[in-house]
């Protein structure tokens, strides 16, 4: 359980997936807007350092060179008292940077002990301290330091760091207790908690981890607002002034009226600097950002470039968009495996995982054609590409998934044709729901938890038949609730309100609401029991001969996907291995995998028979094997099956039917069942 928790929290924060946190620095220092926000920040910290000793003169002793502007003797040009400004910004940014640096470590620690503990520790001692946060955070921050800063006048930079940390702890505090809060909840900590985990290890190995980019923004943040702090302060005149900051300087330069005499490299230089390492720290906090959230890497998955990276493909029609209110399709012929009607045409499809400069194909030239009122079923086991696949079709992939190859051409029920790539993003919302609507695995998270279920199809109405009036909507509410099982008066409820059951059905209603050609179903009855998983097959199978749509249904229940569906694809590797009517699948499997998957399935009827199993694991997609993927696991691999990668082989089945098979077995012919090879997968039986 602890691995679970570990590996989980890794899977929420990791930096890089493929490598170590040296590589993923790497990556991070890859961005040349991050690369220089990390230079010049290190550039201040360096002067900071050695400021001091590299220094020419020192900055408090006078010269006769008064009100200089930049020579080579004083590269930044004199005082009214001819001091060197250069050195007073050198031992300036020692102070400046001291303030803002250690204002950020001490604000930080602050912000996390109170925030996280009241947020994990809940009761009292949330009570109490979200209580003190809240004081500190009504108190007006300015005046407060302003009157601290005047109380403290000499006590040099650690007191401008006790000032502004104090006034600062309370933001950060609370938004690391809000989110503590949400994931104090989350299963993994959950898990950890029920193996008994101390309750620090906890806090620093499943919240802290997760709260990586909250923190590291709010430290980031301090540092530039106590630089900007500790620069007024001392512009006002409320620190030592005689000690050397670039507020100091500013301070003196204002005080000897620099800006009307035009002096203006005394004030400039100062400006300048508390200008730069602003925004070097901003740039720093941006690369955090996306370094630690994978989606926002690909130049992030708002921007045009991330969602031309997403697809690639030319455009053909446009979707029509209904106005009115639904046209109800009648529901077509049944259907049977001669149909022809293709609705949607999956064409060598390739979508890849990019991370930096490696391309991991999940789905790697998958073609297949879903009819119309066919239900798809998409086998595999864990990590074949079946989800990759559906979110890929639905054009739901988000960065670092691509679309590198491929085509998904849609039918419209007129046979006029659309490119599924090449869909603007407004047509995409047209087509999405209106021609294919998705039901996903988790009803809880996909829906809105604070919108009662009512709404949310109204929302789904409103947005796509903006002609509906509000009674038609009502009344649609109320036909799509009757459809899947859900009483009336249900409508006003809210998802945590209803079982599991029920809100699996809400999202079935969702799914139906604009009377779509085409459901994909990823997972839709995993988190229930096998009583209410019964009743949500059903009540699908009977809206599906109902309504006449078709299905792609996606599950690790084997026994269920046969059960469901007309066609069955078999996926290994991100390829589809075997592609056949569901009934001649569970009869007559072809290819060996679906012969090991089938045998790792208990079954209720027939013979008892020993559970067998596959051998080995899936394939690491990172470094296939070279020929047929499955051969390292295949009983019945030979010499060929390491070096030649079989295509889909059309085989002719003995109940008269074809189906397709990318196994060297069947080269010989579409009739494998006379060949040597078959025999011998017969005896293996
Ligand atoms: N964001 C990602 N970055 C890199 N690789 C990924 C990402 N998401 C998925 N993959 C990889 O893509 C492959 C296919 O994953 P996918 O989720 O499509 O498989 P699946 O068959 O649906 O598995 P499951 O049944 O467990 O959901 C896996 O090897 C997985 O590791």
């Amino acid at each position: 359980m602890a691995m679970q928790s570990a590996a989980l929290a890794e899977a929420e924060t990791a930096p890089d997936a493929s490598g170590g946190p040296a590589r993923g620095l790497l990556r991070l220092l890859r961005s040349p807007l991050t690369c220089a926000g990390v230079i010049i920040t290190l550039v201040f910290l360096i002067l900071a350092v050695v400021g001091p000793w590299i220094a020419p003169y020192d900055p408090s002793s006078v010269s006769d060179s008064a009100t200089a502007g930049p020579s080579l003797s004083h590269w930044l040009g004199t005082t009214q008292t001819g001091q060197d400004v250069y050195s007073q910004m050198l031992y300036g940014a020692r102070a400046s940077m001291l303030v803002g640096f250690g204002s950020a470590v001490l604000t930080t620690v602050l912000s996390v002990l109170v925030g996280v503990t009241a947020g994990y520790l809940g009761g009292i001692s949330d009570e109490v301290l979200s209580l003190l946060a809240n004081i500190f955070l009504v108190l007006p921050s300015l005046p407060l330091t302003i009157i601290l800063a005047a109380y403290l006048p000499h006590s040099g930079s650690l007191g401008i760091i006790l000032v502004i940390s104090v006034t600062g702890w309370a933001w950060g505090a609370r938004v690391l207790r809000a989110q503590t809060l949400s994931l104090r909840k989350r299963d993994f900590v959950e898990a950890a908690r029920a193996t008994g985990e101390k309750t620090s290890r906890i806090i620093l190995k499943d919240i802290l981890p997760n709260q990586v980019a909250v923190v590291a923004a709010s430290f980031l943040g301090t540092v530039t607002a106590a630089i900007l702090t500790q620069a007024s302060l001392a512009f006002l005149g409320l620190t030592d002034v005689t000690q050397w900051s670039w507020g100091t300087i500013l301070y003196w330069a204002q005080a000897d009226s620099a800006l009307l005499t035009g002096a203006w490299w005394w004030f400039v230089p100062a400006g300048l600097a508390i200008a730069v390492i602003g925004t070097a720290l901003s740039l720093v906090n941006f690369g955090i950002d996306e370094f630690i959230n994978p989606r926002l890497r690909l130049a992030g998955i708002g921007t045009k470039k991330a969602q031309r990276a997403q697809v690639s493909g030319r455009r053909t029609r446009r979707p029509g968009r209904r106005q009115g209110p639904v046209v109800r399709r009648p529901a077509g012929a049944p259907f049977t495996q001669e149909s022809t009607d293709v609705v949607l045409d999956v064409r060598d499809l390739r979508v890849e995982y990019v991370n930096g400069t490696s391309r991991v194909p999940a789905v790697n030239g998958v073609s297949l054609r879903l009819r119309r009122g066919e239900v798809l079923g998409i086998a595999g086991e864990s990590g074949s590409g079946k989800s990759t696949l559906a979110y890929a079709i639905t054009r739901l992939h988000k960065p670092p998934a691509e679309i590198s190859q491929g085509e998904i051409v849609y039918t419209n029920a007129d046979g006029s044709t659309v490119d599924v790539l090449a869909m603007r993003d407004d047509e995409l919302r047209g087509f999405r729901w209106e021609e294919l609507s998705i039901v996903f695995q988790s009803a809880m998270h996909a829906l809105n938890p604070i919108m009662r279920i009512g709404e949310q199809i109204e929302d789904v109405l409103k947005a796509h038949r903006p002609g509906m009036s509000t009674q038609e909507r009502a009344a649609r509410i109320v036909e799509l609730f009757g459809i899947v099982g859900i009483p009336a008066d249900r409508s006003g409820s809210y998802p945590h309100e209803l079982s599991g059951g029920m809100r699996q059905r809400a999202m079935i209603a969702v799914g139906l609401a604009l009377d779509p050609e085409i459901i994909v179903m990823d997972e839709p009855t995993t988190a229930l029991d096998v009583v209410i998983q019964r009743q949500i097959v059903e009540k699908i199978m009977e809206l599906k001969d109902k309504l006449g749509f078709s299905v792609i249904f996606i599950t690790h229940d084997l026994s269920l996907l046969i059960e469901l569906s007309d066609t069955i694809a078999v996926m290994y590797g991100g390829k589809i291995v075997e592609m056949t009517a569901a009934d001649d699948f569970y009869r007559q499997p072809r290819h060996p995998y679906s012969r090991g998957l089938l045998a790792s399935f208990p079954t209720l009827g027939g013979a008892k028979r020993e559970l067998t199993g596959i051998v080995g694991s899936p394939p690491d997609l990172r470094h296939m094997p070279g020929g047929c993927a499955f051969h390292p696991r295949c009983p019945l691999a030979f010499d060929a099956c390491s070096s030649t990668q079989p295509p889909l082989y059309q085989v002719t089945r003995t109940s008269g039917g074809t189906a397709e098979a990318a196994c060297l077995l069947f080269a010989d012919g579409a009739d494998g069942t006379t060949t040597q090879n078959e025999l011998a997968m017969g005896e293996t039986q």
